[in-house]
C-alpha cells in the first residue's frame, strides 16, 4: 500500500457507516462532477504519480474512494461516483456533507455542460443547507482538449492561442454566470465559489488544487507572513512553498503568482529529484512511495541518456556534486549536506539526516533557489543574478525561515497532542464515572 496515502478503501457508496477514523477532524476534500468529467484522473495524477495518459484506462468509479492523504497537513480526497444521487434514501447528506472541508466540482469542457451545471447547482444547494461552511471549487476541466481545435485551426484564425484564450474565458464567463443567476435564485447569492481551467496534460491542474489545498491550511496567513518577510529582506523576487511529493504550493509570498514562475518552480523538484536519484543520493520527499515510483522512472531515463553521453562529458560530471546540464544551460549547485556527529544526532530527531540544497542559474539572469524545509516541503525562490551575489544574506535568513516553520509545526504538533491528551483524560473520567455506577 502507498505510504503516501492510503487509497482504496473502499466503502459502501453512501455515507451511513462512515468509519470513526473518518470522522476526525481532518479536513475531508470532496471531488464530485458528472461520470468520465475526470475527478479519479485528477485524483491519481496529483496524488499518485499517474501520467495522464494513463488514465485513459481508467474505469468508472462505483462507490466513493477515500484517500488519506499524509503529508505536512494530513487530509482525505473523497472521490465520488458520477451516478451519484441525493435523493436515494441511503444517501446521508449530513454525514456526507457534515465535515467537508472543501467540495470540487469537475466539470468536462468538451461535452455539453448544461447536464453539469443542473448536477452543480443541485450539489452546491443540498451541500449547502447542510453546512455552510463548504469552500465550493469548480474545475472547467479538459480544457486542454479545446486547445487542439485550435492548434490544428479547425477555426480558420490565424491567432489560435488568442482565440482559444477568448473561448476559454468566454466558456469560464458564462459557467460562472449561470451558476451565480441560479444560485441567487435559489436564495443561496452568499455562497462563494471559485473558478479554474484546469487540464491534467499541463500545470494548471497543479496549480488550481495549490490554491483549493491552501484555504484548507490553518497557518496559511502566518506562512504567507513569513514568506513575505523573506523576500523583503533577501530581495527575492517571488517564493513558494511546495509539497514535494504533489507538487502543490501550499503558501506563497504576497506578489502576483504569475503560472510560468510556478511551472519553472515545479519544473524544478523534478530535476532535483533525477539529479538526486541519479547519483544515488537520499533526496527530498524519499518518505513516499508516489517519490520512489517516480525516482525509478527517472533513473531509467537518464541510463539511457548516459548511454549516449560522450566520456567525461560535463554533463555527467559528479566529481565534487557540480552538474552541468546541457539540455537547460543550467549550473546546478546540488548538495546534500553530509552531518558531521551533532547533525546526526539532531537529525535523528528530526528522522532526517539529509538535507537537499540546490541553486540553477539560467541564461535569463534568474537563478532558482531550493532548500528542502522539512521531509514534506521545500522552498523554492525565484530572483535575479546580482541579489544572489548576497548568497550568505539569503542562506542565512532562508535558515532563520527554516526555524519559524518548525516552530509553526512543532506548535500545531503540541496543540494536537494537548487536544488528544484531554480527550483520553475525558474518556478515562467517562469509564470511572461508568464504573462507580456500575458498582452502586
Ligand atoms: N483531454 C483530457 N482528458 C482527460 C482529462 N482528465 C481526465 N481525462 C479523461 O477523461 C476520462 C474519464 O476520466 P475519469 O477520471 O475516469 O472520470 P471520472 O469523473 O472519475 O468518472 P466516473 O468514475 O465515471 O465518475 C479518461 O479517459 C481520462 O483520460 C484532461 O484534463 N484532459
Amino acid at each position: 500500500m502507498d505510504q503516501y496515502s492510503d487509497y482504496g478503501d473502499n466503502e459502501p457508496i453512501y455515507g451511513d457507516d462512515l468509519a470513526d477514523e473518518d470522522r476526525e477532524a481532518r479536513p475531508r476534500l470532496m471531488l464530485m462532477g458528472l461520470r468520465r468529467s475526470g475527478k479519479s484522473s485528477i485524483q491519481r495524477v496529483v496524488f499518485h504519480k499517474m501520467s495522464p495518459t494513463e488514465t485513459l484506462f481508467l474505469e468508472s468509479t462505483s462507490k466513493i474512494n477515500k484517500d488519506n492523504i499524509h503529508s505536512f497537513i494530513d487530509f482525505q480526497v473523497w472521490d465520488f461516483p458520477g451516478q451519484m444521487d441525493f435523493f436515494d434514501p441511503t444517501f446521508d447528506t449530513a454525514a456526507i456533507f457534515g465535515e467537508v472541508g472543501a467540495l470540487v466540482f469537475v466539470i468536462d469542457s468538451q461535452d455539453d455542460y448544461m447536464e453539469a451545471l443542473a448536477r452543480l447547482h443541485q450539489t452546491v444547494r443540498a451541500a449547502y443547507q447542510q453546512n455552510p461552511n463548504i469552500i465550493f471549487e469548480v474545475f472547467i476541466h479538459k480544457v486542454d482538449g479545446l486547445s487542439e481545435d485550435y492548434k490544428i485551426g479547425t477555426y480558420g484564425d490565424s491567432r489560435p492561442w488568442l482565440l482559444l484564450n477568448r473561448l476559454l474565458k468566454n466558456t469560464q464567463r458564462d459557467i460562472q454566470q449561470t451558476t451565480t443567476d441560479e444560485l441567487a435564485d435559489a436564495g443561496l447569492e452568499n455562497v462563494q465559489i471559485s473558478f479554474y481551467l484546469t487540464s491534467i496534460y499541463d500545470h494548471s491542474i497543479f496549480e488550481a488544487f495549490s490554491k483549493v489545498i491552501q484555504k484548507l491550511i490553518p497557518q496559511l496567513p502566518t506562512l504567507e507572513n513569513l514568506l513575505n518577510i523573506l523576500c523583503a529582506n533577501s530581495g527575492i523576487e517571488k517564493a513558494f512553498l511546495f509539497d514535494v511529493i504533489s507538487k502543490i504550493y501550499i503558501a506563497t509570498d504576497a506578489s502576483p503568482v504569475d503560472s510560468q514562475s510556478y511551472e519553472i518552480c515545479s519544473d524544478m523538484i523534478d530535476v532535483i529529484i533525477d539529479i538526486s536519484s541519479i547519483y544515488g543520493r537520499a533526496a527530498i520527499g524519499d518518505k513516499s512511495q508516489g517519490y520512489l515510483e517516480d525516482q525509478q522512472d527517472h533513473q531509467e531515463d537518464w541510463s539511457q541518456h548516459q548511454q549516449d553521453a560522450p566520456e567525461g562529458h560535463p554533463d555527467y560530471d559528479d566529481s565534487n556534486g557540480h552538474h552541468h546540464l546541457q539540455g537547460s544551460q543550467a549550473l546546478v549547485n546540488s548538495n546534500n549536506n553530509n552531518n558531521n556527529d551533532d547533525d546526526q544526532s539532531v537529525a535523528q530527531t528530526n528522522s532526517s539526516n539529509h538535507e537537499a540544497f540546490s541553486v540553477i542559474k539560467m541564461g535569463n539572469g534568474t537563478v532558482l533557489y531550493l532548500r528542502e524545509v522539512n521531509k514534506y516541503l521545500a522552498l523554492i525562490c525565484l530572483l535575479r543574478a546580482e541579489t544572489f551575489e548576497k548568497q550568505g544574506l539569503i542562506d542565512y535568513n532562508v535558515q532563520c525561515f527554516k526555524e519559524a516553520m518548525d516552530q509553526v509545526f512543532e506548535l500545531r504538533r503540541a496543540e494536537k497532542t494537548r487536544r488528544e491528551l484531554e480527550a483520553n483524560q475525558l474518556i478515562e473520567q467517562q469509564q470511572r464515572h461508568n464504573g462507580m455506577y456500575g458498582h452502586g
